[in-house]
């Protein structure tokens, strides 16, 4: 025999309670299973400000009409009109009561917390009463049974204590009394030995099916609600939380000991006790599994089997040479903290006994304070303690799972996710079953927190990196489209998604919690954009404060350079083509490398050098293992190399420039590329990631133009004083082709020193041959003496950078 409940959102419909019936139609109908009800969802809280307002003599009609309307209308919807009328007597009775126990409350003015029962057992009584009939409809056998009677308590109201042996007593002979029948009980409600109703306080009726469970050797106990079963994490916080199929009882303890709000670890005690399995239903979706709940569980291939978490909580600490070495000296305060019923929701002691930290209940965090200055009060006086300092605004997660055990790592795992992400932990305490890992942290970063978490344990499933991008021209555009195409093979292959959450030019911006969807980023863009704020556009940014964070430069400004300190230190990676952060002052690169390191993120930018080609890395490997750099040559612009490639026959130098524009090669003023600054960058970065502290005034560039060209003030007028110069080209180009060589604008790292310079080539040099838009590096290092290490391919254009952004992205966070 089975015990089913149902809470408050399943019966809270016409919807929910047909959903309801047909559950019960797919049950073994001999023996029939028990059914247990909660209040109609609201109704509860309902009850409870009726309670308030009678108490302060207030009006509760307005609440009272709403509890008989929400009642009325399953019954209309529900019931043939036939049957109606005899459940709205029944029902109307029931009101009528309430409303004159209300009435006295509102005339004494007082409100005890036995009334208070009395009148929040309404709700169950009203959504037993109306279900029994509807389910009459199909099951002439099913008989409402108001199970006040059947559970036994002690007086407590509000919390009652339920004396066990007698209530299995009551329950086992009712049911024997009542064999055949369908039960539909009522949740959540009990009474005293004097009769008097009580209440079992919260999860009460998860807590009702399990004493029924318990007393009547139930084979399981299903309990329905409106999810499916219990997750990994709180699904409004994380969106890639899954449902867990199995959980042992330990598991599901601590998992929802930390607000879970789909069950409540002590009603679970009761079939704890007799290993009764517990399966958690969704009654929205019945034929998904859910989650058991047993003993015996398989043993499960997750690390953790999930990540609770406590929104809210405030934080007390008590430190001083008072407690060192005192042996009652945490007796004392935990004590007294359970005698005036302060719940600590965790401990943590450091080792030189020098202080201890507990978390609490913000709304008991003030009389926590209170009673403890109090009870110390001598020790605080002689100095021999602090006096005990609250703070709020903090949150609790915890890991939880029974793998935790034997699987070393797993705390390392937590702090190097929550490290990566800026999350700063304010106290660690650990189960000692090893069960559960707990960290408090600040209440802002506990969204952020958990998703990182989550992505990091369940990291098979899949990651989300969330990315903030500047720039929607050559690159920008480029980007997204190799990002919206390689989507759907990033998520099979790799398991990874890349989603973009912001996009701005240098005209508008915009910022979707839910990401931008990249098949119409122009038409998002167009429709929703605000005008561009880079600081407002970094701010928001920082305030979506999102796991795995990226924000990428693909601008070719300045201004973005003055917000990479800042996104670096808020724990941001970035990932950069622009090359003027790197190449402005020393000091900057420096500062910039070190952000990134501190904060435990990183900094990309190997598109600076080469576009997509793999230098900076190269490099960075060579350095890491230890190998000296003597010297590095270099053909670095694209658009140079495109236009000697292409600088023959009858085209005109100017012709060729436009081309290597056209093409995307050339900076966006492509002045940048033919006055060597653009290569000077290039270098400068170059020599500065070998070591050099080397500033942009120390490369020595020669400039291949002729003056007026340097000086031209304008793109337009650039061109035409390229074409004026025309002879000046024709002239270098024949003097190479005379002497049997091409022209080769080639930068050299030596000693410590940059030189970038115009040369003729012949072809028994390694940089004769090349073509399009060819960059070429070779590394003549200790390791690569005789023959240089060579990296040689196209180092311009929008694919190929794109390319190489693309791949800085999805290496964020890889270390
Ligand atoms: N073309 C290549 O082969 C190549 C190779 C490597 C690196 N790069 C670098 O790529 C960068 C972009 O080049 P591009 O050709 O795409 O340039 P582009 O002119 O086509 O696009 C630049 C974009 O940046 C935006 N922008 C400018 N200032 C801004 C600001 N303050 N805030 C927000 N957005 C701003 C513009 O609105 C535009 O959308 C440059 O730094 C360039 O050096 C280019
Ligand atoms: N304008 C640059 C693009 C690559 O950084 C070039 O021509 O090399
Ligand atoms: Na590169």
């Amino acid at each position: 025999m089975n015990i089913l409940k149902f809470g408050g959102t399943s019966v809270g419909s016409a919807a929910g309670i047909r959903a309801l019936i047909s559950i019960l139609r797919e049950q073994d109908q001999q023996p029939y299973p028990v059914v247990v009800l909660s209040a109609m969802s609201g109704v509860t809280n309902l009850l409870q400000t009726m309670a308030e307002k009678a108490n302060l003599g207030e009006d509760y009609s307005v609440e009272l009409k709403t509890i008989e309307e929400k009642h009325f209308e399953v019954i209309r919807t529900l019931l043939p009109a036939a049957a109606q009328n005899p459940v709205y007597t029944r029902l109307k009775i029931y009101l009528n009561e309430l409303e004159d126990i209300l009435g006295s409350v509102s005339l004494l003015k007082e409100l005890s917390a036995q009334t208070r029962d009395l009148i929040l057992s309404y709700g169950e009584r009203c959504s037993v009463l109306m279900i029994s009939h509807i389910a009459k409809l199909e099951f002439p056998d099913a008989i409402g049974v108001d199970g006040s009677d059947l559970i036994k308590t002690d007086s407590h109201f509000g919390q009652a204590k339920v004396d066990m042996p007698l209530t299995e007593i009551l329950i086992r002979d009712y049911y024997q009394a009542n064999e055949g029948k369908l039960l539909i009980v009522t949740g959540f409600i009990s009474s005293n030995p004097e009769g008097r109703t009580t209440t079992l306080g919260r999860g009460g009726s998860d807590y009702t099916a399990a004493i029924w469970g318990s007393a009547l050797g139930a084979s399981r106990i299903e309990i329905w609600t409106d999810v499916n079963g219990m997750l990994t994490a709180d699904p409004r916080m994380v969106e890639k939380a899954f449902s867990l199929p199995e959980l042992s009882y330990t598991e599901a303890m601590e998992l929802s000991y930390f607000g879970a709000k789909v069950i409540y670890p002590p009603t679970m005690i009761p079939a704890f006790l007799k290993r009764i399995p517990i399966v958690i239903k969704n009654s929205f979706e019945p034929s998904f599994e859910g989650t058991y709940i047993r003993h015996d569980v398989q043993s499960s291939n997750l690390p953790i089997k999930g990540i609770s978490s406590i929104d809210e909580i405030s934080v007390l600490n008590l430190s001083g040479s008072g407690m060192v070495g005192k042996a009652g000296f945490s007796g004392r305060l935990f004590s007294l903290l359970s005698r005036e019923q302060i719940n600590v929701i965790l401990i943590t002691q450091s080792s030189s006994e020098h202080s201890i930290t507990f978390a609490v209940n913000p709304a008991d965090a003030l009389k926590a304070l209170a009673i403890i200055s109090k009870e110390f009060e001598l020790e605080l006086q002689a100095k021999k303690l602090e006096y005990p300092q609250v703070e709020n605004g903090l949150s609790v997660l915890a890991i939880v799972g029974e793998n935790m055990k034997r699987t070393p790592g797993m705390s390392g795992k937590l702090f190097h996710a929550l490290g990566r992400n800026g999350v700063n932990v304010r106290a660690i305490a650990q189960g000692s079953s090893e069960y559960n890992i707990s960290v408090i942290l600040s209440k802002t970063d506990l969204s952020k927190a958990v998703n990182a978490v989550h992505d990091a344990f369940f990291a098979d499933r899949k990651k989300t990196l969330h990315v903030f991008c500047l720039g929607t021209g050559n690159i920008g555009q480029t980007l997204f489209r190799q990002l919206l195409v390689q989507g759907p093979l990033l998520a099979v292959n790799n398991d990874l998604e890349v989603k973009v959450m912001g996009i701005s030019n240098s005209r508008m911006m915009y910022l979707s919690p839910q990401g931008i969807d990249l098949a119409q980023w122009p038409q998002e863009l167009e429709q929703f954009a605000e005008p561009a704020d880079l600081k407002e556009f970094v701010a928001r940014m920082k305030a979506m404060n999102l796991p795995n964070c990226v924000f990428v430069d693909n601008t070719a400004s300045a201004n973005p350079v003055n917000y990479y300190q800042q996104i670096l230190e808020s724990s941001i990676s970035l990932v950069t083509c622009n090359k003027i952060g790197n190449s402005a002052e020393y000091e900057q690169y420096a500062a910039f490398k070190d952000a990134a390191r501190k904060h435990g993120v990183d900094f990309m930018y190997e598109t600076n050098v080469g576009a997509g080609l793999p230098i900076i890395r190269t490099l960075k490997d060579l350095m890491m293992s230890g190998d000296n750099i003597f010297s590095i040559e270099a053909i670095l612009s694209g658009t140079i190399s495109y236009i000697f490639n292409n600088y023959k026959d009858q085209v005109l130098f100017h012709e060729v420039v436009k081309e290597a524009q056209d093409k995307g090669y050339t900076e966006p003023d492509p002045r940048d590329d033919l006055n060597g600054k653009d290569f000077m960058r290039k270098m400068l970065i170059l020599a500065r990631d070998a070591g050099y502290p080397l500033e942009a005034d120390d490369v020595q560039i020669e400039s291949m133009l002729p003056p007026a060209c340097l000086a031209a003030a304008s793109v337009p007028e650039f061109y035409e004083e390229l074409e004026k110069n025309a002879a000046y080209f024709e002239g270098l180009k024949e003097e190479a082709a005379a002497a049997g060589k091409v022209l080769r604008y080639i930068g050299k790292l030596e000693n410590g020193k940059v030189v970038i310079g115009l040369q003729m080539v012949d072809d028994s040099h390694p940089f004769y041959m090349l073509s399009g838009s060819d960059n070429i590096i070779s590394f003549t290092t200790d390791r690569y003496k005789d023959r240089p290490l060579v990296i040689k391919g196209p180092g311009a254009g929008a694919e190929v950078t794109a390319a190489g952004v693309f791949a800085d992205i999805i290496n964020t966070g890889k270390q």
